[in-house]
């Protein structure tokens, strides 16, 4: 049985989300006035999303001579960057007009992790100081956080960075429109399918002439944004001190401490801030598919192949996977004709955003011991996706040793054939002990930001699927 570490209760803390939704002890009744309309607005939105839920719930049963195919998995393994790879095999068209509307996704995700590190420094500033001083004692000034000249340097930072950090609220708003969902971890912007029209815009171009709103979907439209305009302009001029803060030798030793921790899509805007704080930006392909954004209920995306020079439909089904949104699957279960269930084997460092206690890995493999064990999906097609297997080889490199975290691993070596050899008979093994029936499952080592090898993994995932979908059929 693989055995996880508990998180250092040096990490844990109060849930700072729950503590500021509290009622102030000292609201006044204009506030609590405003406060409860905000809870009913809530509400409705809550109320509207359960409706689209049964919407979804009612086509999906509708759609039982189509290819049912379920994109499982806990929160942050690969689900939507998946999903995104099958449309663009399928229809890349539809990616790409997609592109514009991403942009505010990109600046969501680099004006957060802006902000990660800022916070980061706040709290664990202290430690680093005292550290480079036993490090550097003779070094320089300039960018040293260890003389008064280094530190100060970092309080300008911060204060340079204070006008875009502060539309980072204001950002998270339009992508959720308003929309705050409990049980998901404190740092999710959540988004329903179809995001992309509700996120609608008020262009400079429309303003006062009595137009519908622009739907932000082409690069022209995103140049006409009001709010992306004033963030791409903000970003332009603290492009030089984001890249300064990122590269500070304070934030180096905090993220090596992991006192900091970026997440992997943070790190990837970070490092192409140049050309993202361009004029013009439009995300490329590869910025659609490491952009982050949550995903809430269950998202259906269709697509036809053509199996022997027939169209056949294809339904794909991606879900939230935080702890908080499984209770939206169980109603697609007792149709579906396949599972892809993908489990990031990168995360043995790592814990649940909505649970601190929880191993990532961990909460992985046991959310697949359910999936295996569950009578509704006994006779699916079942494939596994050990996924981001690229932050893996990373992260090994780097040093980081999975017996740190991963009490189980013992003293095997370190490098990536074995760890992901370990993680693979784990899986495998869960699958074996819940499969009372002789059902296959098909594991692939994958890393669903690679457009190539995706690619193929895909192609030869879905042929797979359908010859098993023709023969259940065959058996009906
Ligand atoms: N480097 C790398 N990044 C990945 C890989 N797979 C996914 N990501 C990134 O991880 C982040 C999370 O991926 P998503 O596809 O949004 O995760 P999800 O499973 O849909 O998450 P929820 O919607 O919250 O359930 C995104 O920024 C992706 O670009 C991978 O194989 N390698
Ligand atoms: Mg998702």
């Amino acid at each position: 049985m693989l055995r996880a570490n508990h998180r250092p209760p040096s990490i844990l803390g109060d849930d700072p989300f729950s503590h500021a939704l509290k009622p102030s002890p000292y609201e006044t009744d204009y506030e609590k006035h405003s406060r409860l309309e905000r809870e009913i607005e809530a509400k409705r939105i809550s109320d509207l999303i359960d409706d689209e839920i049964r919407r979804d719930k009612e086509r999906f049963k509708r759609s039982k001579q189509d290819v049912r195919l379920l994109l499982l998995g806990q929160a942050e393994s690969g689900k939507s960057t998946l999903q995104k790879q099958f449309q663009l095999l399928h229809s890349p068209a539809s990616l790409d007009a997609e592109r514009a509307s991403w942009k505010i996704v990109v600046f969501y995700n680099v004006i957060h992790a802006i902000r990660t590190i800022l916070d980061g420094l706040e709290n664990w500033g202290h430690l680093v100081y005292q550290n480079l001083n036993q490090h550097w004692p003779n070094s320089s000034e300039e960018g040293d956080p260890n003389t008064p000249g280094g530190r100060s340097s970092i309080t300008q930072l911060r204060l340079k960075l204070t006008a875009l950090v502060a539309v980072e609220q204001v950002l998270a708003d339009r992508l959720s429109g308003g929309l705050k969902i409990t049980g998901g971890g404190k740092n999710g912007v959540y988004v329903r399918s179809g995001w992309q029209v509700r996120t609608q815009i008020h262009t400079t171009r429309n303003k006062g002439k009595g137009k519908a709103r622009s739907t932000g979907n082409t690069p022209d439209d995103a140049d006409q944004d009001e709010l992306l305009v004033d963030v791409a302009r903000k970003l332009q001029i603290a492009r030089d001190d984001i890249v300064s803060l990122r590269n500070h030798p304070a934030v180096t030793k905090l993220l090596e401490k992991k006192k900091i921790r970026l997440e992997e899509w943070s790190e990837f805007f970070l490092d192409q801030i140049n050309r993202i704080a361009e004029r013009g930006y439009v995300p490329t392909i590869d910025d659609v598919l490491h952009a982050r954004i949550q995903t809430i209920g269950v998202a259906e995306h269709t697509f036809v192949v053509q199996h022997n020079s027939r169209p056949v439909q294809w339904r794909l089904y991606d879900v939230g996977g935080a702890r908080g949104q499984r209770h939206t699957w169980a109603p697609f279960f007792d149709d579906a004709n396949a599972i892809i269930y993908v489990a990031p084997i990168s995360a043995f460092d790592q814990y649940l955003e909505e649970d601190p206690l929880t191993n990532r890995i961990e909460d992985s493999i046991q959310l697949f011991s359910q999936i295996c064990a569950n009578k509704l999906l006994k006779n699916v097609h079942l494939v596994l996706f050990l996924n981001k297997t690229d932050l893996l080889r990373k992260k090994l490199a780097q040093g980081t040793r999975v017996s740190k975290y991963i009490t189980s691993y013992g003293k095997r070596s370190n490098d990536y054939e074995h760890v992901s050899n370990y993680f693979k008979t784990h899986f495998v093994q869960v699958h074996r002990s819940n499969n009372p029936g002789q059902r296959v499952l098909y594991v692939h080592q994958t890393s669903v930001v690679d457009t190539k090898t995706t690619q193929t993994v895909i192609i030869n995932v879905r042929d797979s699927i359908f010859r098993g979908y023709l023969k259940d059929a065959a058996l009906v």
